[in-house]
């Protein structure tokens, strides 16, 4: 059966989700809060800014009527950056309550809340009515947006508290190049997704600077090993941190020339200020607020992240790339594994 869907979020990601749906049958409203944005994606079909070169399937609708977007949608899906999620939630909320409509929750937002340090399901538990809050769904995994453009093949997390909910997302989303898998893991997928981007910016520093693919891999591991150690502080199963919202995301944003996160770093690497690669991205990089949040979190927790907080030293206190891996290198010697792997028998 054909479902109404709200994106709310016309940049890259919510663009290239709009349209899947669109080819995939079901009647989607792109909700943007740009008005110069509606003429060039109804008319002409593009978001040059967004996503160069790419050809919109001609039905695809934008619009900057926020009411019309949500009423009647059998799903709202949030696709505005971590930190306009809020914004956007509160302008959604007497909305739902004057249409007195019972939509799923989704979002495929990947940080942390500046402030409240809270995850993007929080955030909307927050905000929106109590009676939506065990359908919220998170759509998480190794999903560059130029990438689903061209129909490679991808594959994500739909994670929720009600497998009803994550099952709809599922079937809603799943087409030939387009895989999704249940899971029920929330606070997991959502960790990963955003503790991911911090490590991406490491990746990519480290390739500006000409570090060769074994450091790479050290910091994709190693970084994986912090994001796990936060990840169960906050109730995470360790096992989502090994799925594709942790190591299969981790290994797309650290290696991929698409990576916001990674083009921020390799443009540090390459010695330009945090100021001017945040300046020309011209998009949103998540890690950059999320590696304040982190740095906050495993202070509070007592957490050791040593990786993130050397990014977040770089991209907060000035502090010079290698001077910090050098300070990284000189820690003292400890086991590979400081926690315990739980799920897995001997
Ligand atoms: N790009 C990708 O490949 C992927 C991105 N994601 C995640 O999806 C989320 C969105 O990312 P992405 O699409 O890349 O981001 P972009 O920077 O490409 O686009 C963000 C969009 O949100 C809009 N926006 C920003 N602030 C507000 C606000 N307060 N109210 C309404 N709209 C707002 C922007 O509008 P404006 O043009 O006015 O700034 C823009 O249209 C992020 O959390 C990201 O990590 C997840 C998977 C893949
Ligand atoms: O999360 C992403 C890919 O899975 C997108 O990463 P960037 O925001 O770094 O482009």
């Amino acid at each position: 059966m054909v479902k109404k869907i709200a994106v709310l979020g016309a940049g890259s990601w919510g663009s290239v989700l709009a349209n899947l749906l669109v080819e995939n049958g079901q009647q989607v409203a792109l909700w943007t809060h740009d008005p110069k944005q509606i003429p060039e994606i109804n008319t002409q079909h593009t978001n040059q800014h967004y996503l160069p070169n790419f050809q919109f399937h001609p039905e695809l609708r934008a619009t900057v009527d926020l009411n019309a977007a949500v009423a009647d949608a059998d799903v709202i899906l949030f696709v505005v950056p971590t930190n306009a999620v809020r914004s956007v939630a509160e302008q959604v909320r007497p909305l739902l309550a004057a249409n007195g409509t019972q939509p799923i929750i989704a979002h495929a937002a990947k940080g942390l809340e500046r402030g409240s340090k809270a995850r993007v399901s929080q955030v909307l538990a927050d905000v929106l009515p109590a009676s939506l809050h065990s359908g919220i769904v998170v759509i998480s995994g190794p999903s560059h947006a130029e990438d689903v453009a061209t129909k490679d093949i991808t594959t994500l997390a739909a994670a929720s508290e009600s497998l009803a909910a994550a099952t709809a997302i599922q079937k809603l989303f799943m087409n030939p190049y387009f895989r999704l898998y249940t899971n029920s893991d929330v606070i997991g997928v959502e960790l990963g997704a955003a503790l991911k981007n911090v490590i991406a910016i490491g990746a990519g520093a480290l390739h500006g600077l000409g570090y060769g693919d074994n450091t790479k891999a050290a910091l994709m591991t190693r970084g994986l090993a912090e994001m796990t150690r936060l990840g169960v502080k906050l109730g995470a199963d360790p096992m989502t941190f090994i799925g594709l919202s942790g190591v299969g995301d981790l290994i797309v944003t650290c290696t991929s020339v698409h990576s916001r996160n990674w083009r921020a770093g390799n443009g540090l690497g390459q010695g330009q200020t945090v100021q001017a690669v945040l300046a020309n991205m011209g998009m949103v990089v998540e890690g950059y607020s999320t590696a304040k949040v982190v740095h906050e979190l495993a202070a509070e927790l007592g957490v050791e992240m040593p990786i993130s907080e050397a990014i977040y030293q770089v991209l907060y206190q000035d502090a010079p790339i290698r001077e910090v891996i050098t300070n990284l290198m000189q820690r003292a010697g400890k086991p590979e594994f400081d926690f315990q792997v739980t799920g897995l028998q001997k």
